[in-house]
C-alpha cells in the first residue's frame, strides 16, 4: 500500500543534504531585502508567492550554473548576524514541522563576510539560530537534532581555511565539511590539501560530485580526496549497464561505491531542475535503490526547488510505488550515514525512526 502524503509527513525523516542559503522562506527574503536594501529580481509590489515562483522558475533552467545564480538573492540578504540567525532558526522550525528528526544543514561561511563578519562570527550566528530553532521545535512537540556542515566553494581558494574552521567548531554544532558550486572545470582535487588535513584530523566530509559532471568527478572525490559521502552522485549510473534481458553490470567504480556502502545524497527535484535527470520517474534513484546502493533522499534547496522532505518522498512514492518500508530504508540509510557519533546515530534509529515507522505501519 502506498502511503498518503499525510503519512509521509508524519513519518520520521532524516536529511543529510540541505543548503541553508537554499531554504529561506520567500517572505523572509522579501523582509530582509527591504531591511538591508538588497535589490530583488521581482518588482517592488511582488509578494512572497510571486518571489517563490521567481526562484523556482529561474532555477528550473537545465543548467547548474544558472541554478546557482539565484543564490545571489539569498546570500545577499544573509550578511549580518541577526539575518543569518533568523534564517537558521526558521530553517530548523520548517524542517521540524515537516517531520525531519535529524538534519545536517550546509552553507558556505566565506559567502557571508561581505559586510565585515568574520568566518567565526558567521558560524556562531548560524549556531545561535539552530539552538533557537531546536528549542522552539522541542516546545512545539516536534523535537529535532541539527548539525552544521561547512561548505567551501570549489571555484574559490578558501577550502583550507574552511576546513580549519570546521575542525575548530567540532563538537560545538559543526559535524563536517563539504565543497559545492559549479562542478565542471573545478575538480575536487583542487582542494586536496583541505581533504588531507581533515583526514589527519579524523574529520568527516562529503563532496558534491557526479551532478553536473560525470564519473571522473566521483572517482576523484572518493579515490583521491577520501570523501565519506557523495553529494548527489547521480552520475554513478553512467558506470552501470542494464542489458536488454534486464541483467545489470556494474563497472569498477560503481562496484566500489556499492561494496563500500558509500552514501549517495540524492536530491531528485534539484536534479530535474539542473538537468542531471530528465524526470523523477527516470531518475537513477530508482535503479540505485533496486541495486541496494546506500541511497538517501534529500531536498538540496527547498526554496529553489520548491520542495520539502515530504514532497521528495511523496514524489518517489508516486513515481516508483514505494511503501513505508522503503521510506524507512532510506531514512535508516541516512541515519547510518550521518556525521554523528555512532551511539547517537543508533539512539535515533532505535529510539525514534524505527518506532515512528512501526506506529505508522501497524496503525
Ligand atoms: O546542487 C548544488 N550543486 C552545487 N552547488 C550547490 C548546489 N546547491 C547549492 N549549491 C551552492 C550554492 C550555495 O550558495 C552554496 C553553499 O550552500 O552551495
Ligand atoms: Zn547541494
Amino acid at each position: 500500500m502506498e502511503p498518503t502524503r499525510e503519512q509521509v509527513r508524519a513519518a520520521p525523516k532524516v536529511l543529510l543534504h540541505d543548503h541553508l542559503d537554499g531554504g529561506l522562506r520567500p517572505a523572509t527574503v522579501l523582509e530582509l531585502a527591504r531591511e538591508v536594501g538588497h535589490e530583488l529580481p521581482v518588482g517592488p509590489d511582488a509578494d512572497a508567492e510571486a518571489l517563490g515562483t521567481w526562484f523556482a522558475e529561474a532555477a528550473d533552467s537545465g543548467s547548474l550554473v544558472r541554478y546557482l545564480e539565484t543564490f545571489d538573492h539569498t546570500v545577499g540578504v544573509m550578511q549580518t548576524a541577526p539575518a543569518i540567525t533568523r534564517v537558521a532558526r526558521e530553517c530548523v522550525e520548517d524542517l521540524a514541522a515537516d517531520g525531519v528528526v535529524y538534519a545536517e544543514v550546509r552553507y558556505a561561511p566565506e559567502q557571508h563576510v561581505e559586510q565585515g563578519l568574520t568566518l567565526d562570527e558567521v558560524v556562531a550566528a548560524v549556531q545561535e539560530g539552530f539552538d533557537q530553532g531546536v528549542a522552539a521545535a522541542q516546545a512545539n512537540g516536534t523535537p529535532i537534532v541539527v548539525r552544521q556542515l561547512l561548505t567551501a566553494m570549489r571555484h574559490q581558494a578558501r577550502s583550507m581555511e574552511i576546513a580549519e574552521l570546521a575542525v575548530a567548531w567540532r563538537g560545538r554544532g559543526v559535524a563536517g565539511f563539504d565543497i559545492a558550486g559549479a562542478e565542471a572545470g573545478f575538480p575536487p582535487t583542487r582542494h586536496l590539501d583541505a581533504f588531507e588535513y581533515l583526514q589527519r584530523e579524523n574529520s568527516h566530509f562529503t563532496i558534491h560530485a557526479g551532478e553536473a559532471f560525470g564519473l571522473p568527478s566521483i572517482w576523484q572525490a572518493i579515490q583521491w580526496c577520501g570523501a565519506d559521502r557523495l553529494g548527489h552522485g547521480v552520475r554513478i549510473a553512467d558506470d552501470i549497464t542494464v542489458k536488454d534481458d534486464g541483467e545489470v553490470e556494474l563497472g569498477l567504480l560503481a562496484s566500489y561505491v556499492r561494496d563500500k556502502r558509500i552514501p549517495l545524497e540524492m536530491c531528485p527535484a534539484s536534479n530535474v531542475q539542473t538537468g542531471a535527470a530528465t524526470s523523477i520517474a527516470e531518475h537513477p534513484i530508482g535503479l540505485l535503490t533496486r541495486l541496494r546502493f546506500r541511497v538517501t533522499v534529500n531536498t538540496d534547496n527547498r526554496l529553489m526547488s520548491r520542495t520539502s522532505m515530504t514532497d521528495e518522498m511523496t514524489a518517489l512514492v508516486e513515481a516508483f510505488g514505494y511503501g513505508l518500508p522503503d521510506l524507512r530504508w532510506f531514512t535508516i540509510n541516512a541515519m547510518k550515514s550521518a556525521f554523528l557519533p555512532f551511539d547517537e546515530r543508533l539512539a535515533i534509529i532505535d529510539g525514534i525512526v524505527k518506532p515512528g515507522y512501526e506506529r505508522l505501519i501497524s496503525g
